[in-house]
């Protein structure tokens, strides 16, 4: 038997996974990564660590599978994306700390891009809107503030890149720098209809093109493992950005499919095939992973406060212990009592758009206990969820497509059914859990094993994606408008 293996390296953590080409989990090692917080708004990673970590598990996964490196076929990478490391190629060392996509150091670069009139040609180019989260500005914010880099930089001596394209350049022991199409489109220095890097936006923020990787499609050879990591060779086959990897992951490659990621916050993506498809509603529009060279597409939305809102009721209000306890103590109520969390914490991504919104709580009584407002809490995932493909669904009538008719889902949330069933219940679609919800890494191995032929074709993966469970609507349509209605009345209060 062969074997892939998956690298996830996500923002709190680096895993590795061990799957049999049949996509079921063989073995998986994971290590926390350590948040670095040097001021307000700023958030950092070490990227020699994410390197030690991610070795690390990958040894470890190879090991509890009982397996050597010559049984791996091919290795699939998928990370965090827009987070930012500048390195030198002379001695392999980062200039910085990776400057991670929840800092917000680089805003006032974006307050120069919009003033000089930049924001529609980037959204043209791009898909993206100007803002600090994408790496371009996070790479100037490098150049300009560490001493010497500029210097450095001019001499051809720094490479830029992405998560995928550090751990790259350290499994190949610095012989390659790449990255793949989806990664590089979140970058806002990325032509996402050419695929290539952008010499007016490199110009613009006034970033060398000798920084920047080669980039190429999600499924084709990056390179090989040196041999002495892992003990053996093993040809890259796969790259992708987590969201588009899991959207990859879900067998999600016909317009019109979306899955939405249930974690700290919620990622939603719908795939929209050749088309470059812009939102009217506040989403982005970003490369989708890639098998061939031709471009392929999707609109994509978050969820700011998802299932950190549980995190919340454990931490914050000690409503819990742990967050598997949720659901049962959301259940010893029959609803929530009229209730409603608006978990604003940091704002309100799409389809809102209010940074200044903050979270509320709405409807007590003097009836209302803790398991209301749990419910309440576990509910407001599932609420700017269906607010948020519901904006998706709008854009995709609008562009000529069909109304979105189910919805995949994974992250760790998932598993909370009544979670589940209400998101059902509030989009009147099926709400489909699959087998294996670790999508984010099966993406990234299905690519290796496209590139490898481990798999002839994504129908292939498509017969290989099967359903644990299936979350049918129950609610009666006019009573799901209402109870959006409320919601959207909550979230309207949030700024008042
Ligand atoms: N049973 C549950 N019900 C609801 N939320 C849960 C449950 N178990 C875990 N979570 C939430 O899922 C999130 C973790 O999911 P995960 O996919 O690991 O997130 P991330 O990749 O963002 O770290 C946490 O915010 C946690 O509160
Ligand atoms: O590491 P995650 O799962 O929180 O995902 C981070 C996203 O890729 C950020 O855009």
């Amino acid at each position: 038997m062969t074997y892939l293996l998956a690298l996830d390296q996500g923002t709190s953590s680096s895993r590795s996974i061990v799957f049999d080409p049949s996509g079921r989990t063989v073995a998986m090692a994971q290590k926390e990564l350590t948040q670095i917080y040097p001021q307000p708004g700023w958030v950092e990673h070490d990227a020699l660590e994410i390197w030690r970590i991610q070795l690390a598990t990958a040894r470890e996964a190879l090991a509890k599978a009982g397996i050597t490196a010559a049984q791996v076929t091919a290795v699939g990478i998928t990370n965090q994306r827009e987070t930012t490391v500048v390195w030198s190629r002379l001695t392999g060392q980062p200039i910085h700390h990776a400057i991670v996509w929840q800092d917000r150091r680089a805003e006032p670069t974006c307050v120069e891009l919009r003033a000089r009139g930049l924001a529609d040609t980037i959204r043209d180019k791009t898909g993206l809107l100007v803002d600090a989260y994408f790496s371009g500005t996070k790479l100037k914010w490098i150049l300009d503030q560490v001493p010497g880099a500029r210097a450095q930089a001019a001499s051809g001596e720094l490479a830029f890149g992405t998560i995928d394209s550090w751990l790259i350049w350290q499994l190949t022991e610095g012989r390659v720098h790449v990255t793949d199409v989806s990664n590089a489109s979140r970058t806002m220095l990325f032509n996402v209809h050419t695929n290539l890097w952008d010499e007016d936006l490199l110009a613009a923020l006034d970033i060398p093109a000798s920084l920047m990787p080669t980039v190429q499609p999600s499924a084709s050879l990056f390179g090989e493992v040196a041999p002495a990591l892992l003990g053996h060779a093993i040809p890259i086959g796969g790259v992708a950005g987590d969201q588009q990897s899991a959207l990859f992951g879900q067998a999600c490659f016909k317009a019109g499919m979306v899955k939405n990621t249930y974690g700290t916050g919620c990622f939603m993506l719908m795939h929209t095939g050749h088309n470059f498809q812009t939102s009217e509603n506040g989403l982005i529009t970003t490369s989708a992973a890639q098998t061939t060279a031709k471009p392929e597409f999707a609109l994509e939305g978050s969820v700011f406060v998802g299932g950190a809102v549980v995190q919340w009721l454990r931490d914050g209000l000690h409503a819990i212990q742990g967050s598997g306890e949720v659901q049962s103590l959301a259940q010893s109520v029959p609803d929530s009592g009229g209730v409603i969390v608006v978990p604003a914490f940091t704002g309100l991504g799409a389809p809102y758009w209010k940074p200044d919104a903050r979270g509320s709580i709405t409807g007590l009584t003097r009836g209302s206990t803790l398991a209301h407002i749990a419910r309440a809490a576990l509910e407001s995932i599932a609420f700017q969820s269906a607010a948020l493909l519901q904006a998706m669904s709008r854009d995709a009538v609008r562009a000529g497509g069909a109304q979105v008719s189910e919805l995949r889902v994974d992250g760790g949330a998932c598993v909370n059914d009544l979670l589940m069933q209400f998101q059902a219940d509030l989009l009147g679609i099926p709400v489909v859990r699959p087998a294996v919800t670790e999508t984010t890494a099966l993406g990234a191995a299905y690519l290796a094993g496209l590139t490898t032929g481990v798999y002839g074709s994504t129908s292939e993966l498509t017969d290989l994606w099967k359903a644990e469970r299936r979350f049918l609507p129950t609610l009666a349509p006019a009573r799901a408008r209402e109870l959006m209605d409320r919601w959207e009345h909550a979230v309207q209060q949030t700024t008042l």
